[in-house]
């Protein structure tokens, strides 16, 4: 049977079984949020001054690749000043006529979370810049000639938007926000210190080496760490004595196929594909896709991030070269300039 590419345990989205699994995980104050210490600590700022002063913070944008922490940190705003939190996103709003019925029962000084703010439609989104700036919402009553706004006055509030591309929000939209957030991926000792802090809450004894192991092959992200975690806990209950160990990490990830530096097979393919048949490349991303066995769009959209972030493949007008670390990785030698020439 052929696994769906989008099931690796490496990919960075989550589906709502896992959603769930993760809401044990997640922090439930800054101080406990590992890592991202340049953005902790100006949002820690800009809480402490909203609740000296008694006031609803600024809006408040997160942006960032998938799995880095921007639901937990919206999370943890409205917790750290002793609120709720309502949560809705970008593609859940189809019409405005939604948004206005969310903004319209608010209550004070909630905080509204928008995943994916950058998928609104355009007429949610012109409602709701009017909501940031005014508070005020207009409720359209009545329809064609007839119909006329009622401007309704809303409670104090904070949006806190997240997304995967900032760069996609339309400059009205994003002047709204006071502060903008940006998550960047973590080191390995800061996902060291995820993993710990998540081995002792479901606890299970992990070793600092295996959760050293387990980091370098989180590929940065949080959540593939507690993803991981997971399955070497799931092996060491099967396979071995329970213990999280460094043997137990590694043999887990060995039957999960995810390599030393966090490639899965897919990645794997790609990369062994480009070096062994087309020589390096550069070659085209349709034909490295035939090659695979998978859609140019997988390739494009599900191996090729990571492989171009870890420097192992680059991008050329001409198509896509390995470069000197992906032969080094995959233990070939990379073809000196005679083989190209003679071979
Ligand atoms: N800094 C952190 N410290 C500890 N755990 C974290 C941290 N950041 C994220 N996590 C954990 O990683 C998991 C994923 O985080 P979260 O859902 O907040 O990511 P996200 O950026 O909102 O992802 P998406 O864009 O897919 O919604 C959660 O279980 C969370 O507990």
């Amino acid at each position: 049977m052929e696994l769906d590419p989008a099931d690796s345990v490496v990919r960075p989205g989550a589906d709502d079984l896992e959603r769930a699994a993760e809401a044990a995980l997640r922090p439930r104050h800054l101080d406990e949020f590992v890592g991202q210490k340049v953005v902790r600590e100006q949002l820690s700022l800009v809480l402490q001054a909203a609740i000296g002063r008694g006031r609803a913070p600024d809006h408040v944008l997160l942006s960032g690749p998938p799995g880095l922490g921007k639901t937990t940190l919206a999370m943890i705003i409205a917790a750290e000043l002793g609120t709720s939190l309502r949560v809705t996103s970008g593609p859940a709003i189809q019409h405005a006529g939604d948004l206005a019925a969310i903004l319209s029962s608010l209550e004070e000084n909630e905080v509204l979370f928008i995943d994916e703010i950058h998928r609104l439609a355009r007429p949610a989104e012109e409602l709701l810049y009017v909501a940031m700036e005014d508070f005020r919402v207009d409720v359209v009553v009545g329809k064609g000639a007839g119909a006329s706004a009622i401007p309704l006055a809303l409670p104090p509030f904070t949006v806190v938007g997240a997304t995967t591309r900032a760069g996609l929000l339309p400059a009205p939209l994003r002047d709204r926000f006071g502060f903008t957030g940006h998550l960047d991926f973590y080191a390995d000792d800061e996902l060291e210190r995820v993993l710990l802090r998540s081995a002792g809450l479901l606890g299970v004894p992990l070793a600092h080496e295996a959760a050293a192991e387990i980091a370098s092959r989180s590929r940065g992200t949080p959540r593939i760490a507690n993803r991981l975690l997971r399955r070497v806990r799931d092996w060491a209950q099967v396979r071995g004595d329970g213990t999280l160990s460094l043997e137990a990490a590694r043999a887990a990830l060995e039957v999960y196929e995810v390599d030393r530096r966090g490639l899965d097979r897919l990645d794997r393919s790609v990369l062994t594909a480009l070096c062994t048949r087309f020589g390096g490349g550069p070659v085209g991303l349709t034909t490295l896709a035939v090659a695979v066995g998978e859609e140019p769009e997988t390739v494009e959209t599900v191996a090729e991030p990571f492989l171009v972030r870890e420097g192992l493949i680059g991008r050329t007008p001409r198509g896509r070269v390995a470069t000197a670390e992906a032969w080094t990785h995959l233990g070939l030698s990379a073809p000196t300039a005679a083989d190209t020439l003679f071979g």
